[in-house]
């Protein structure tokens, strides 16, 4: 067995939630941290760190303060809306030497380092979901006082659970609408099209093999044969054929449109969400 990449690194949570969890399944799954230098703390939940250490053989002691301010990498997983109160109690304790990963939706890194009376090293990401099964589209970009070695340590981490990108800061917005919530787009569409199968005829289960299946064999051809998007699509297309009538009534229904608002306003959410103000909004 492969030694890990990163052998004493230890890395420390705040926030025990979905993409903490798709974070810490990449970095075990893909031999990157060894889980006994992994902790994991939330707010109140103990089943849920007891959930997270046993499925990934966490043996730090999970709901220790302790184990988080010894890490050399420190994730921020938890919602905006609680950001700035939990960087008022962790922001004053972490160290110059640390690494703080902010994977919160629309908080600027400026907003994290003001939280932080020592220079410490921040840097803004945006992973998805799938960093589970290490196939995440992972924007990074950083704060005023990144190392090169901590971007670097920052990006083997983020590697390890799929592509990273740089970005500038003010793109980090748009990249949380597109790629950050992007999963649930192709998720709503499978759900879609597996109603769609059974209303023609499938068995649902039959049907979903078939989408899956598809989504898996298209997004293979946009990666092996680099041709454009509308290329492949144009070449399913005869003329009067099946896909033809197909494609007519996704643009009847406004399909280009409905997609370009998603991702608009997802990215405008990703915006409000940095602003303090928003914290106060229910919507939150
Ligand atoms: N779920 C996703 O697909 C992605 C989420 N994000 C960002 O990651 C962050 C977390 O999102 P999720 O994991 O989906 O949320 P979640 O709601 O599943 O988890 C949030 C966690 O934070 C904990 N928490 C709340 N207050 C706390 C406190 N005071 N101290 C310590 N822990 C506390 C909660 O107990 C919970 O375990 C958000 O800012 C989100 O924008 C970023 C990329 C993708
Ligand atoms: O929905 C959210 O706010 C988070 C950010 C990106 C994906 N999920």
């Amino acid at each position: 067995m492969t030694d890990h990449i990163f052998e004493h690194l230890r890395v420390g949570f705040i926030g025990a939630g979905s993409i903490t969890e798709a974070m810490i399944a990449g970095l075990t799954r893909g031999r990157v941290i060894p889980s006994c230098n992994i902790s994991v703390v939330n707010r109140s939940n103990c089943a849920r760190l007891q959930e997270l250490a046993d499925r990934y053989q966490l043996t730090r002691h999970s709901h220790d303060e302790q184990a988080i301010l010894e890490s050399d990498v420190i994730v921020l997983a938890i919602k905006p809306k609680v950001a700035s109160q939990v960087l008022q109690v962790w922001g004053p304790k972490f160290r110059e030497n640390q690494l703080i990963l902010s994977v919160i939706a629309g908080v600027s890194t400026n907003q994290i380092e003001a939280a932080c009376p020592q220079k410490v090293a921040v840097v803004r990401t945006m992973p998805n979901t799938s960093a589970a099964v290490g196939r995440s589209a992972t924007a990074i970009c950083k704060g005023q006082h990144v190392k090169e070695y901590n971007f670097a340590t920052a990006k083997t981490i983020l590697e390890s659970i799929g592509i990273v990108l740089e970005v500038q800061e003010s793109q980090m917005d748009a990249v949380t609408g597109l790629a950050g919530s992007g999963p649930a787009y192709f998720y709503y569409m499978v759900e879609a099209m597996q109603k769609a199968g059974v209303y023609v005829g499938l068995e649902s289960d039959i049907a979903r093999q078939f989408i899956i299946q598809t989504c898996i064999g298209a997004a293979e051809m946009l990666i092996h044969t680099g041709k454009e998007p509308s290329r492949l699509r144009e070449e399913v297309t005869s003329e009067g054929g099946t896909t033809f009538a197909g494609l007519k009534a996704l643009k009847k229904f406004y399909f280009e449109e409905a997609i370009c608002e998603a991702i608009l306003k997802a990215t405008e959410r990703s915006q409000e969400l940095g602003k303090p103000t928003s914290h106060l909004s229910s919507r939150c």
